[in-house]
């Protein structure tokens, strides 16, 4: 989870690929309507999102049982709640990142990715950062993917601890 840019898609894959587990991309389970807002530098709405998430769900439970990673911006608290009903006891990897260094990451892959790098500061502005939640772990998403699968490797060994 976390803002546009903090590399929930390129950490998503690896860690699913190294884990064995299905993945879930988020971003391809978007409406139409809301690409299309995204695009445009609209930022979605708490209605926009609930079809989103809802879905997102079902493809949870669909998978309880087995290894699933799921990239998800899942920005604010009650978002969050709503997966964790889906799938009891999932964790949430958050990619801490600094709004400059997001920015300059949208920024750069803008030429072949419908989210608006306009949209960086209203993704900073709706987030509700975990602290205290359970199953969370904080990753610096600066550090190389290498060293966070690593981290996520060594995390998803240990029990949940609420
Ligand atoms: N840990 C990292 N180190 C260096 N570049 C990264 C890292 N994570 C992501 N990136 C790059 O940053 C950009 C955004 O990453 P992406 O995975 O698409 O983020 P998100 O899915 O959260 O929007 C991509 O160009 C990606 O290659
Ligand atoms: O809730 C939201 O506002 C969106 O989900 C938003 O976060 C967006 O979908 C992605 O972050 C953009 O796509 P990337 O995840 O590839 O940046």
């Amino acid at each position: 989870m976390g803002v546009a840019g903090c590399g929930k898609s390129s950490l998503g894959a690896l860690v699913a690929q190294s884990e064995g587990a299905v993945l879930i991309e988020g971003d391809s389970f978007h409406s139409e309507a809301s690409r299309h807002k995204m695009s445009q530098g609209i930022a979605l709405t708490d209605a926009d999102r609930q079809g989103w998430l809802a879905t997102l769900g079902e493809q949870l439970a669909a998978h309880a049982g087995r290894g699933v990673v799921l990239t998800c911006s899942a920005l604010r608290r009650a978002y969050r709640e709503r997966l964790r009903q889906a799938l009891p006891g999932l964790r949430f990897a958050y990619l801490d990142i600094a709004r400059d260094d997001a920015l300059a990451r949208v920024q750069a892959r803008a030429a072949t990715h419908f989210f608006s790098s306009s949209l960086v500061d209203s993704q900073f502005a709706t987030l509700e950062v975990p602290t205290g939640e359970p199953g969370v772990l904080r990753l610096d998403a600066m550090a190389p993917l290498a060293q966070l699968q690593q981290e996520i490797h060594a995390w998803l060994s240990q029990p949940l601890t609420h």
